[in-house]
């Protein structure tokens, strides 16, 4: 059965650093929850906490709405991957898997079936005798993932799980792990830096920066009201421009930026002073349309090759840049060329520096 896990004014303090600072959030039964930050920011202390690895210096970690925080890990409905995997090198796949089973007393006809099925759910029938060193990365990775589901917990732990693979490996391991998580019904906390695989996994997702969440949303929201600046550019937005001044247009409001108009989406109101326009790239397209005020006069001062597109980084007159994505078949630019750009609806939005 999954639990929800409800996390009150939690702070882990080590000496002077505040790991996760007076963080509050509540994580559903059943959901797919992602816990994603750059390095420090805290995420893995935060899971840590939930697994019982670690105790909170301050704050309430609850589990179905029960205080948590004095039971010691093995006594959580919890099971854990971590990025080392953790197996005993010198034991078979059904030995590593079953050890959990046999610390709870199972009979061996029941660690047997067990083993059996959750093999099969991982796709690795057939391996039971198999030492676990003479496994490929991934294989390794799914009898990790299967002794964690064999004790069918009623919550998933996975911190960075996905390190050191291949990008081949990476995306069929997440898919796999999208696909484990509606097969068990599970409550599942992935810890990740990758941005990819907090989008395509999660339900939600929180954005975590000096031991505080800056964002917690579902995906696309992300990218259609980011918090703050620094959420934009950890999502990829990174055409962040300063306004000149901001002009209310009929509902809308327009940013002027070195003299020319963008119109913005605006997201919660922001003190003009402070706010940023920020530009999806993917948005930014080569050459004029019929409609008005939303065409701007740059010039091009660096172009990229990316494989399916290429990145075209554009100036104002002041310097500021924004980057455009521009399909690799579209036309050639040149460095010094003055181009003109439409920005399709939604292209900018508003939000705090
Ligand atoms: N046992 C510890 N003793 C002292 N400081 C610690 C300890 N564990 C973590 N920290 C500090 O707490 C902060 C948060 O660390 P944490 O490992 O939670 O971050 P993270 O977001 O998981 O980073 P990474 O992606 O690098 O694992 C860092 O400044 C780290 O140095």
């Amino acid at each position: 059965m999954a639990i929800s896990i409800g996390i009150n004014n939690v702070t882990r303090a080590y000496g002077p650093v505040r790991a996760v600072d007076t963080l509050s959030l509540d994580i559903k039964a059943g959901e797919f929850f992602t816990l994603l930050g750059s390095s420090g920011s805290g995420k893995s202390t935060l899971l840590k906490m939930i697994g019982g690895f670690e105790r909170p210096s301050a704050g309430e970690i609850l589990f179905d709405g029960r205080d948590v925080v004095d039971v010691p890990a093995n006594k959580r409905p919890v099971n854990t991957v971590f990025q080392s995997l953790g197996l005993f090198p010198h034991m078979t796949v059904a030995q590593n898997i079953e050890y959990g089973l046999r610390l709870r007393g199972l009979s061996g006809g029941e660690r047997a079936r067990k083993v059996e099925n959750i093999l099969e759910l991982v796709e690795l029938s057939g391996f039971e005798e198999r030492n676990v060193n003479l496994l490929s990365g991934g294989q390794r990775q799914r009898v990790a993932l299967a002794r964690a589901l064999v004790m069918e917990p009623g919550i998933l732990l996975l911190d960075e799980p996905l390190t050191g693979l291949d990008e081949r490996l990476r995306q069929q391991m997440r898919d796999e792990f999208g696909r484990l998580h509606k097969r068990t019904g599970a409550t599942f906390v992935l810890v990740t830096h990758n941005q990819d695989e907090a989008l395509s996994l999660s339900d939600r997702m929180a954005i975590m920066h000096k031991g505080k969440i800056e964002q917690l949303d579902r995906p696309e929201q992300f990218f259609q009201s980011p918090a703050n600046a620094f959420v934009a550019r950890f999502v990829g937005m990174e055409n962040q421009l300063k306004p000149e001044r901001l002009e209310e247009v009929g509902n809308g409001v327009v940013a002027v930026i070195c003299g020319q108009h963008v119109p913005v989406v605006q997201g919660a109101r922001h003190d003009p002073a402070t706010s940023l326009v920020v530009i999806r790239s993917d948005r930014v397209v080569l050459g004029e349309n019929n409609t008005d005020g939303d065409q701007l006069r740059l010039k091009v001062v660096e172009t990229m090759f990316r494989g399916l597109y290429r990145d075209v980084k554009l100036a104002f007159a002041d310097g500021q840049t924004l980057v455009m994505a521009l399909d690799a078949g579209g036309p050639l630019l040149s460095v010094g060329e003055d181009v003109v750009v439409t920005l399709k609806p939604k292209a900018a939005l508003l939000t705090a520096a």
